[in-house]
């Protein structure tokens, strides 16, 4: 499988706090690579810097085969455009309708007649699963699920070739959350996608993860698939997928 993400010897700083201490991982193409720690372990912070939000203090980071900080203008312009997000929050803007988030990129960076782009919204809509007339909805008057999924169809937009997640799943009840776990099993089937995502919800890692990386102690813990990685005993391992009692947390099998 090629790799379409190498992370290699990340150092990554915060004045005195030390968050990643030569951390390495790579992303095979089409899979759905889960990153996984604790609170503070640096999850956020990774996938940041894999989208070119943050930098490392040293290290590197290549993407579909560019070193991010060796880049030209125009190739940090067209790399940007591989990808799209999934933002924790949903981060949709409250004064747009479902339609014109979904829209803004591709008025933004392309020269479509609106007849073409107000397809393509409709279509992208219908492919996260909302129903057509949520077009015409406000955020604030979509449910949180609502929300993902307007977000979701706004990261595709450009018909990417990454798509980045951050915690889709956080917020949602388990049936909203199994669903959207669902649809992104889906999406990547469908359009082809490689994924990344950052979790901690059991559920969906049992049901979505290829492979995985556990960040702890400021460094990859283990990397592999989810059977090799819980093979291994190190203590935020064990805590993570066994919890207090030592008995695995979730019910669902892969
Ligand atoms: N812009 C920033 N400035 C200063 N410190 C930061 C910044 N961003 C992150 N940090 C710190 O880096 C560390 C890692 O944060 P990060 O958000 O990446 O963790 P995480 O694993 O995603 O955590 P969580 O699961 O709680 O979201 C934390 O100690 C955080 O306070």
């Amino acid at each position: 499988m090629s790799k379409v993400i190498s992370v290699t010897d990340v150092v990554t700083r915060f004045g005195e706090n030390l968050v990643h201490d030569h951390v390495s991982l790579s992303v095979g193409e089409g899979e759905i690579y889960g990153l996984l720690g604790g609170s503070g372990s640096g999850k956020s912070t990774l996938l940041r810097e894999m989208i070119m939000l943050q930098r490392p203090e040293s290290g590197h980071l290549e993407v579909l085969g560019y070193e991010l900080d060796r880049l030209s203008r125009d190739q940090a312009a067209w790399l940007r455009r591989q990808w799209g997000v999934l933002f924790q929050a949903g981060a949709l803007y409250s004064s747009l309708t479902v339609a014109e988030n979904i829209g803004i990129t591709l008025k933004e960076y392309t020269r479509l007649p609106p007849s073409i782009i107000d397809e393509i919204v409709h279509l992208k809509i219908a492919m996260v699963g909302l129903p057509d007339h949520a077009a015409r909805l406000y955020p604030a008057q979509l449910s949180g699920g609502m929300v993902k999924r307007a977000s979701l169809a706004r990261a595709l937009a450009m018909d990417p070739r990454l798509l980045f997640l951050d915690e889709p799943t956080s917020g949602l009840d388990p049936i909203g959350a199994e669903a959207f776990d669902k649809l992104i099993l889906e999406l990547r089937e469908m359009l082809k996608l490689t994924v990344v995502m950052v979790t901690h919800d059991l559920d969906s890692i049992w049901t979505t993860v290829d492979r995985l990386a556990v960040l702890g102690e400021k460094r990859v813990i283990a990397e592999g698939t989810l059977q090799q990685v819980m093979q291994q005993s190190h203590p935020v391992i064990r805590q993570f997928f066994y919890g207090e009692r030592g008995r695995l947390r979730s019910h669902h099998g892969k």
